[in-house]
């Protein structure tokens, strides 16, 4: 078990589906550890809490807010935030969807609390939006079909500033960050416990706002089928001890003549992210262009199938780059070379070395091993997985909806081995179901990532990290969560060249933290014999 699993070290947040986030408030709730109505109220407390620091004006006094509450527990939360402020000094209205006779027992309780201070009114067809704050709390985890226009229409007018959401913004599936129908957009979405899959996912973060992960007492941990990276998975520092060949040779092959620019940049990537040493494997042809245009980078020729498999005879080669620039025909007669080893080499599959199995997908999958990684953009993801991916390109007819976390797990399952589905919202699946999600949104967000050789550089980061030993899901998770921390690092203006060189300041600061996380253990130790 890795220590992600574990939970050993803060590198990952659990993200939870609605269903995995019922069934820990449901243990607790039958552990007689805390009751539905006291989970209510601390979720609307942590609303409120979040709404005194997001509208500091609140507390100045003549504050209007206007409360939308749904028929099912979202909604019961929104009558504990209306009384809530109302006991603030707030002049509260509040609305309800449905009829208040239908709602569940602990809504109903908070209903009539509420009407002991303020009136239940009708669904309005519209409002004024002049009021300091709109609170949705229409619909949450329940979501199970499309949001018609009646739901949406009141906040329809209102700017997204003035909204805080419930859980989620109305209309947005959280396993999946999709809209159902029409949705919400708010400034704010608070949230409890732990995060969910559409906070990051899709559209989730374009509805969401700022997403605050409130604790409302509970303590259950779900299954960890998915997280979201915040650190690197894997180790990324060297060890003081360790020599070159401790820490693995990549070798990322080439396309000919003029195509080889996006193998130098994968060479690039595997290089400056530690591998010990990389070689290109190039063509005849093109290996006066490539000894030109390489230095740190080694090079080796490789002309077809039986040279490769005489290079490969070097069992000190231990992880292999093949699909950027490499071209399609090329890539068919080289990649069932690189799968002859199974386990013993890593092999990163990526562009070409994936495309050019879009015929015949089945008879790339019966080569690959839990020690590959196939790192598709959308397009190449289709046209190997067409199922999955049409089936995610169709509109949700109900919720909770199709996810990319749940075709990257199909896609992994069915490839056997680790699949990362490039985007904004990465997504990196094991074919056991273990996910990961490297959002580059909110304060990650790095739209300049879309670059041309982008792609090349991360696949070239996957291999440098498994030629140093790491697993491909972790190796995978890490690489990605780099890129965006380069991207991040150098700014708008970013060209793919400019990804490995950006490396060498991330490793700084990662390098700086750890310090002073061993100084401060030390300093516990050495403080413990003098008290
Ligand atoms: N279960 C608990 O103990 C807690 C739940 N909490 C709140 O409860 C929410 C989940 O409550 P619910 O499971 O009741 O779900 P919701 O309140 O999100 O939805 C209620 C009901 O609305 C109906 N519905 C769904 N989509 C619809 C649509 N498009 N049009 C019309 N009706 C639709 C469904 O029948 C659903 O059961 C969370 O999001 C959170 O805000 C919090 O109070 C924390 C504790
Ligand atoms: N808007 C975006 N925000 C963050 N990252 C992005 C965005 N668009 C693309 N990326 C990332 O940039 C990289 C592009 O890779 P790819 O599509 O293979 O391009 P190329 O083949 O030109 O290198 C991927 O890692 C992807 O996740
Ligand atoms: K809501």
């Amino acid at each position: 078990m890795s220590e992600i699993e574990s939970g050993a070290m803060k590198k990952a947040t659990e993200l939870l589906t609605a269903a995995e986030m019922r069934a820990i408030e449901t243990a607790a709730m039958d552990s007689g550890a805390v009751s539905g109505i006291e989970l209510m109220e601390r979720a609307g407390a942590a609303v409120v809490a979040a709404v005194e620091e997001g509208w500091p004006q609140l507390a100045r006094g003549a504050f209007r807010v206007v409360v939308l509450c749904g028929p099912g527990n979202n909604g019961g939360d929104g009558f504990v935030i209306a009384r809530l402020l109302r006991e603030r000094g707030c002049e509260v209205e509040l609305y309800l969807l449905g009829e208040a006779v239908g709602l569940p027992r602990d809504a109903q309780a908070n209903c009539d609390r509420w009407r002991e201070m303020g009136a239940v009114q009708p669904w309005p067809a519209k409002l004024d939006g002049q009021a300091d704050l709109y609170v949705d709390a229409v619909f949450g985890a329940g979501l199970s079909r499309p949001v018609g226009e009646r739901v949406v229409a009141p906040l329809a007018g209102v700017p997204p500033e003035r909204i805080v959401a419930v859980d989620a913004p109305t209309g947005l599936c959280m396993d999946s960050g999709r809209v159902l129908g029409s949705a919400v957009s708010a400034a704010v979405t608070v949230t409890f416990h732990a995060p969910r899959p559409g906070h990051y996912l899709a559209d989730g973060p374009a509805h969401c706002g700022r997403v605050i992960c409130s604790s409302i007492g509970l303590r259950g941990e779900g299954p960890r089928r998915a997280v979201r990276v915040d650190a690197p998975l894997v180790p990324v520092l060297k060890s003081a001890d360790g020599h070159k060949y401790s820490h693995g040779h990549a070798l990322v092959l080439s396309g000919g003549s003029g195509r080889t620019g996006a193998a130098r940049l994968t060479a690039r990537g595997a290089l400056r992210i530690g591998a010990g040493l990389v070689t290109l494997g190039v063509p005849g042809a093109a290996q006066l262009e490539v000894a030109a245009q390489s230095t740190g980078v080694m090079l080796t020729r490789v002309d077809g199938p039986e040279a490769f498999s005489k290079v490969l005879e070097d069992e000190r080669i231990n992880a292999l780059c093949l699909g950027p620039g490499l071209g399609r025909d090329r890539a068919r007669s080289l990649v069932p070379v690189a799968l002859e080893a199974g386990t013993r080499r890593a092999v990163v599959l990526d562009a070409d070395a994936l495309s050019a199995f879009a015929d015949a997908p089945d008879a790339l999958f019966a080569r690959l091993h839990p020690g590959c990684v196939l790192t598709p953009h959308g397009g190449e993801f289709a046209r190997l997985f067409p199922d999955p991916a049409k089936q995610l390109a169709e509109e949700p007819a109900r919720g909770p909806a199709l996810s990319r976390l749940d075709v990257a797990r199909a896609a992994a399952e069915r490839a056997g081995c680790t699949v990362l589905l490039k985007g904004p919202d990465t997504v990196i699946a094991r074919p056991d179901g273990m996910c990961a999600v490297n959002a580059a949104r909110y304060a990650r967000s790095v739209p300049w990532l879309a670059t041309a050789g982008a792609g090349d550089v991360l696949a070239g980061f996957i291999a440098g990290l498994m030629a140093r030993g790491a697993d491909a899901f972790g190796a995978a998770a890490t690489a990605a969560w780099l890129h965006v921390e380069c991207a991040l690092q150098f700014g708008p203006g970013l060209i793919a060249e400019d990804l490995p060189e950006s490396l060498p300041a991330v490793l700084r600061q990662l390098d700086q933290a750890a310090g002073r996380i061993r100084a401060g253990s030390a300093a516990e130790e050495s403080s413990t014999p003098l008290q």
